[in-house]
């Protein structure tokens, strides 16, 4: 924090960096994996910092956490059994249960600390822990996964960047066990970077999960305090018959989500279209 304005300047996004205006540090460490820190900010309130990369923002978190979470659970006929691998911060939980076709959701993240200083600094986000339908795991999904065949309707992966803890969540391996951990028509959405920034790497996504999957689609959310305003999601169906751009109930409750911004979300300007789609 520079002059009492954070810079989220990284060699992933050379040349850019978003700015926010900093009122009041309120948390610092050094987890067991990454450097944690939480600001208050001027106009986008709490704000979580790992590794000098926004993760979220209380201002524009909605954005993400309903679309990653609703284009998979809304497109699939009845998910009960939900995991979440990553998404320490509790937003996407809190989303996962808007479904009432959800008897059980599991989080499985890596860093405790995130977890714990979610609670702490975003409550609307965190306060979905005490529902007795969710199951916190501290842990690697990569050995959660195997111990869990079979097992999921739906497998969100709400990962950071694949720099460090999380690069290997952006890899075949990854998704061979998710595969194996879905039961029979199940459906995925993983964090897909954006177009304007990461377009090689989407397209390698998109090429790996298409590999593994009979559907699989990108998709993106406007959300501002990310790299270049964008973010997308590669979802995926193991129900060849499946569209996962096609939602067959409302999800009432949303800020950014509803059946037309599902269906939008799979339409891709033409660079990226041309990209992921043609190669
Ligand atoms: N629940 C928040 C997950 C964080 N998602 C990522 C954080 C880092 C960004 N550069 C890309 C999205």
């Amino acid at each position: 924090v520079v002059d009492g304005w954070f810079r989220e300047i990284n060699s992933q996004w050379p040349g850019q960096a978003m700015t926010l205006k900093v009122e009041e540090i309120l948390h610092t460490e050094k987890s067991l994996y990454q450097d944690v820190l939480v600001f208050r900010s001027s106009t986008y309130g709490n704000v979580l910092i790992l590794d000098g990369v926004i993760q979220c923002t209380e201002r524009d978190e909605f954005s993400y956490q309903e679309m990653i979470t609703h284009l998979p659970m809304a497109s699939h006929p009845n998910p009960k059994n939900v995991l979440v691998i990553g998404g320490g911060d509790g937003g996407v939980i809190r989303e996962v249960l808007k479904h009432d076709t959800v008897e059980h959701v599991t989080l499985c993240d890596i860093d405790e600390a995130v977890v714990r200083v979610s609670k702490e600094y975003l409550p609307h986000m965190s306060a979905i822990f005490k529902d007795p339908k969710v199951t916190v795991f501290i842990g690697d999904g990569f050995k959660f996964l195997p111990e869990h065949e079979n097992e999921y309707d739906v497998i969100i992966t709400d990962s950071s960047d694949p720099v460090g803890p999380a690069a290997a969540l952006f890899e075949a391996p990854y998704f061979t066990l998710l595969k194996k951990a879905l039961k029979e028509g199940g459906h995925m959405s993983t964090q897909g970077e954006s177009l304007w920034l990461h377009l090689p790497l989407i397209k390698e996504l998109r090429e790996t999960t298409k590999r593994l999957f009979p559907v699989a689609e990108y998709a993106y959310t406007t959300i501002p305090t990310y790299p270049s305003g964008q973010i997308g999601f590669v979802c995926c169906s193991l129900d060849p018959e499946r569209s996962v751009s096609t939602p067959l109930r409302e999800v009432p409750g949303c800020k950014y989500y509803n059946s037309n911004v599902h269906r939008a979300a799979f339409v891709l300007p033409e660079f990226g279209r041309a990209m992921v789609e043609d190669g």
